[in-house]
């Protein structure tokens, strides 16, 4: 089991952490989400031992990570950090980059290992090629299997494919979370791309101005978000005036809904005027106005012309599955 606990944290007298507590247990993928700026690359940092922390503790079962302080080269033996910057060796090969992190010990099984993980990084045909030559979304790939190499327990990925474009990262994703799941390395991932966490992390932590204000499942999170931060994080969000759902008029709250959650009605409901129509591909996202101008943005299978009065409507078990747990965020 990984257990954090961070009291407070800031860099000079700036507090960027405040009463972070949570576990992860072992084989685990946990996704750590959060605006920019929230502290996660901070915390997966203090984790990894590269920022020293005075209040808190971090144990991988009854082994204590030390940090800066205590260590001469930062870092955990069972612990790999990969950071937004890659820390590669440019004048030597990508075959090189990654063998140098392989065991001494196991010589004859190199080849092998190397050629595993330049299949699971798709970078076979690089494997000569210089890391200078590289692109940047080459050089996060090359990046990857040599922390990989190194056999870690647990892995800190910190935004693992931002600089990959969409057409490899589907593929480097998957490819990568099975090989970690198969590997059952405990792996934390701070991402802001709601793509890298839904499909693949069981838990999710989220992360405002520094505090956890969320760690649930990740599936029931996406369900039922707790507040409007959080839903925002996984994809745009509307936060609906309950007076203005017709049937819950008496009720003075607002209930958060996805654009895929509103159906359409011919005359009752929700009354939106659209404004525009964005092509998403295999859908339209519309941004409407209802009657006391609330923006509310909605999809649709055709495209909408702007002005057209629409009637939209929730299914009641989505409202009061969302009322409750803002009940229970509330309290
Ligand atoms: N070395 C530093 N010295 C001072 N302040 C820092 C330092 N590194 C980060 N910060 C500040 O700490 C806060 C949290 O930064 P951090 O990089 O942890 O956020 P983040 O959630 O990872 O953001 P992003 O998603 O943009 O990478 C920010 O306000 C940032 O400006």
């Amino acid at each position: 089991m990984l257990k954090v606990q961070v009291d407070s944290f800031g860099y000079r007298n700036n507090t960027i952490l405040k009463g972070i507590l949570f576990e992860v247990p072992p084989g685990e993928h946990v996704a750590l989400m959060g605006e920019s700026g929230s502290g996660k690359s901070t915390l997966l940092k203090i984790i990894y031992g590269l920022l020293h922390v005075e209040d808190g503790s971090i144990f991988w079962g009854d082994v204590e990570a030390l940090g800066p302080n205590f260590n001469l080269v930062p870092g955990e033996p069972y612990m790999k950090y990969l950071a937004q910057d890659f820390d590669l060796m440019p004048f030597i090969s990508v075959e090189e980059n990654i063998g140098q992190f392989l065991s001494v010990f196991e010589r004859e099984t190199h080849e092998e290992r190397i050629n595993e993980l330049l299949d699971l990084i798709e970078m076979k045909p690089y494997a000569k090629t210089k890391v200078k030559y590289l692109s940047g979304g080459q050089q996060q790939r090359v990046a990857l299997a040599r922390v990989l190499a190194q056999e870690p327990e647990i892995l800190l990925l910190d935004e693992p494919f931002g600089h990959i474009d969409n057409f490899k990262r589907n593929v480097l994703r998957r490819n990568l979370f099975q090989y970690l799941k198969k590997q059952g390395i405990t792996v934390l991932t701070a991402s802001h791309d709601p793509s890298d966490v839904l499909p693949f992390a069981k838990r999710t932590l989220i992360l405002e101005q520094g505090k956890i204000i969320a760690n649930e499942n990740t599936q029931e999170l996406y369900k039922n978000p707790p507040n409007y931060y959080t839903a925002s994080l996984f994809g745009q969000v509307n936060e609906v005036p309950m007076k203005l759902l017709k049937s819950y008029s008496e009720i003075d709250r607002s209930v958060l809904v996805y654009p895929h959650e509103f159906k359409f009605s011919d005359s009752s409901g929700l009354q939106v005027k659209v404004i525009n129509s964005f092509f998403q591909g295999n859908h339209y996202l519309n941004e409407s106005a209802a009657e006391d101008g609330t923006t509310i943005f909605f999809n649709s299978e055709k495209k909408q012309d702007a002005g057209t009065t629409i009637f939209l409507n929730v299914s009641l078990n989505t409202i009061n599955r969302r009322l409750q747990v803002g009940q229970k965020a509330n309290t």
